[in-house]
This record gives structure tokens, sequence and C-alpha cells, in this order.
């Protein structure tokens, strides 16, 4: 991998999502996200939210926190139910083509149990984002997990740490990743053998034998809880998309960092932003601009 990145320039590739007049939901495919504790069920239905907006043909909610796990009157188009207390039962009868896990997850047994049961699942792309990151990064067996998957299914994976969790994988300072971030997305790949979203102000993208993107897109004002949530609904739904209209996870994901960032700056454009910009308006920005560029 070369020390100095690439640009990001990845939007050329959702035409590749245009439908053909025959298709249906089938074919945009079901993704089950996983997250949603007491007091953040909040990021799940975020993350659901740009799941559906971005296009997936099923959105499925496992909601940890049973007071959160009811029809959304809002958003009743969201399939949320009450997480299975036996998760790997449950993904073998669900069936997804994506999954998704992390979102206000918590840290909880239960929590690693669904994690466990995620890395243990077939080959299906699988995204993990925050306290999913975390619990892998105090735990060497989920760590191995992780590794043993990667071995087993190339490129099926990706991690969307922000500085913060990446500190905590690398067990470093949130200053040292942010002073070598290039080194630092490198030293996340090694370890996980993973897709890598190092977010942040010029977010990286890097994978095993590819070369580092930078994405140049985004502004400050994406700086409010859950606009990551929104991030891993719309690698998701892209995702989702792309099985039946050929991108993979690699390519759903960079689409999906720059959807997002420009989305984001768009918004800013029009005076949305950057302060109070939230991440609701980012899904709903993303979903115009993707309907702009098949
Ligand atoms: N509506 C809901 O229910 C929501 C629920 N949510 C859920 O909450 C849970 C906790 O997740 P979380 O990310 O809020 O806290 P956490 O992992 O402790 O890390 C924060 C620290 O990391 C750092 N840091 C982050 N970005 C950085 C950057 N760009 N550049 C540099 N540093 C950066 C920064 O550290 P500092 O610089 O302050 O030392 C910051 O303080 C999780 O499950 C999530 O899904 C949220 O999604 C929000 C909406
Ligand atoms: N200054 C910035 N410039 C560009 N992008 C930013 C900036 N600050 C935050 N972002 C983006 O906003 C998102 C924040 O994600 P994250 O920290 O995981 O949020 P949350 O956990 O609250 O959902 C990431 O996609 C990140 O790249």
């Amino acid at each position: 991998m070369p020390s100095k990145p690439h640009t990001l320039s990845a939007l050329g590739l959702i035409s590749r999502l245009s439908r053909a007049p025959e298709e249906h939901k089938g074919h945009a495919g079901k993704v089950i996200l996983v997250g949603g504790s007491a007091g953040m069920a909040g990021a799940l239905l975020l993350a659901g939210n740009a799941c559906l907006h971005l296009g997936a043909g099923w959105t499925i909610l496992e909601m940890l926190d049973p007071a959160s796990a009811h029809a959304d009157h809002e958003q009743p188009e969201l399939m949320i139910r009450l997480a299975n207390t036996d998760p790997k039962q449950s993904l073998k009868q669900s069936l997804p083509d994506v999954l998704a896990i992390g979102p206000g997850l918590g840290t909880s047994h239960f929590a690693t149990q669904w994690l466990k049961a995620c890395l243990e699942s077939e080959k299906i792309p699988l995204v993990i984002d925050a306290d999913a990151l975390n619990l892998i990064a105090d735990s060497s067996e989920l760590l191995n997990a992780l590794q043993l998957r990667n071995q087993h299914y190339p490129g099926q994976t990706v991690l969307t740490p922000h500085p913060g969790e990446a500190a905590r994988l690398l067990g470093q300072l949130i200053s040292d990743i942010q002073t070598d971030r290039v080194s630092a997305v490198k030293k996340l790949v090694s370890l996980t053998q993973s897709i890598v979203i190092l977010k942040g102000q010029h977010t990286l993208i890097a994978a095993p034998d590819r070369d580092i993107l930078q994405c140049e897109q985004g502004n400050p004002g994406m700086g409010t809880g859950g606009m990551g949530d929104v991030l891993t609904g719309s690698i998701s739904a892209i995702t989702a998309q792309g099985v039946r209209h050929h991108l993979n996870l690699w390519e759903a994901s960079c689409v999906a960092v720059q959807l997002h960032a420009s989305a984001a700056d768009s918004l800013m454009q029009k005076g949305t932003g950057p302060i109070g910009l939230t991440p609701s308006e980012t899904i709903i920005e993303m979903r115009t601009l993707l309907n702009n560029l098949l």
C-alpha cells in the first residue's frame, strides 16, 4: 500500500444500482441491523432509516432494548423486533443478504452473544460499527473470530471506526491515530484483515491488497451524534442492492462514504449547516443525490 492515499472517486459506481422495470424488493436485498440497547435505540433507528431511504428491499432491526422494540409510527416500513435470545438460530432463519452490528449496541453479555453470532455467520457482507468495535478491542476471542472470518471469507467484512474506536482497537491514544491516520488505517487492516473505514475529517478507506483512498468531501457539520450510524445503514443498503447489481462490499463502502460526505456538503451549501445539521436530514439528501446519479 502506498503511503500517500489516492482520492476517493466512487460516485460513478452508483449507476449500477439503476433498477430494471421488472425488479422487486427481492432484488434490493434484505438487511438485518443489530443494536439499540437501553438509551441508545435512536442509533439503531438512524441506521435503519438510512438503510430504508438508501434503497434496501427489507430493513429489519434487531433491537436489544425491550422498551424500544416496537413499530415506529413515524417509519412503519422498518421491521423492528426484540433481539432474539438465540442469535445464531435467528440469523439462520432470517437469511439476510447483509448484516450490520453496532449502533447503540452497548457492551452487555447479550450484545457480545449477538456479535459472536454475526462473526460466525455464513458468507454474507458484515458491517461492524460502534460498540461492536469496542467489544472486539476488549476481547482476543472476538478478534480471533474476526480474523478467522476474514480468512474464510475475504472482503466480506467492513469496520467503521471513528478515531476513538480506532485508538481502542490499536491500544493507542486518539492523538497518535490523528497524527498519522494513514499509518493507523494500515495497522487496523493488518490487525483485522478487514476493509477499514477510518472516519473523521478526510475519511480513509483501506483493505488488504488495495490502495488507500481518502475522501475529500465532508465538513464539521457532520459532528453530530448519529452521523456514523447513518453511514452504517447506508453501507448496508448499498451493499444489499449491490448483491444483484454487481457492487461488492468494498465498492459499496466507497460509494456510501463519498455519498454521505457529499450530502453533508450539499446541505451546508444550502445553509442547512454546518451548525445544526442533523443525521436525519443527511439521509434525505443522500437519497436525492443517489437518485440524481443513477
Ligand atoms: N441517538 C443515539 O442513540 C446515539 C447513540 N450513539 C451510540 O453511543 C455509543 C457511544 O458512541 P460514541 O461514539 O458517542 O462514544 P465513544 O465510542 O465513547 O467515542 C467518542 C469519543 O471518540 C473520539 N472521537 C470520535 N470521533 C472523533 C473524530 N472525528 N476525531 C477525533 N476524535 C473522535 C472523541 O474522543 P475525545 O477527542 O473527546 O477524547 C469522542 O469523545 C455507541 O453505541 C453509539 O452507537 C451514538 O451513535 C450517537 C447517537
Ligand atoms: N470535521 C469533519 N469533517 C468531515 N467528516 C466528519 C467530520 N466530523 C465528523 N465527520 C464524519 O461524521 C461521521 C461521524 O461518525 P461517528 O463519530 O461514528 O458518529 P456517531 O457514533 O455519533 O454515529 C463520520 O462519517 C465522520 O467521518
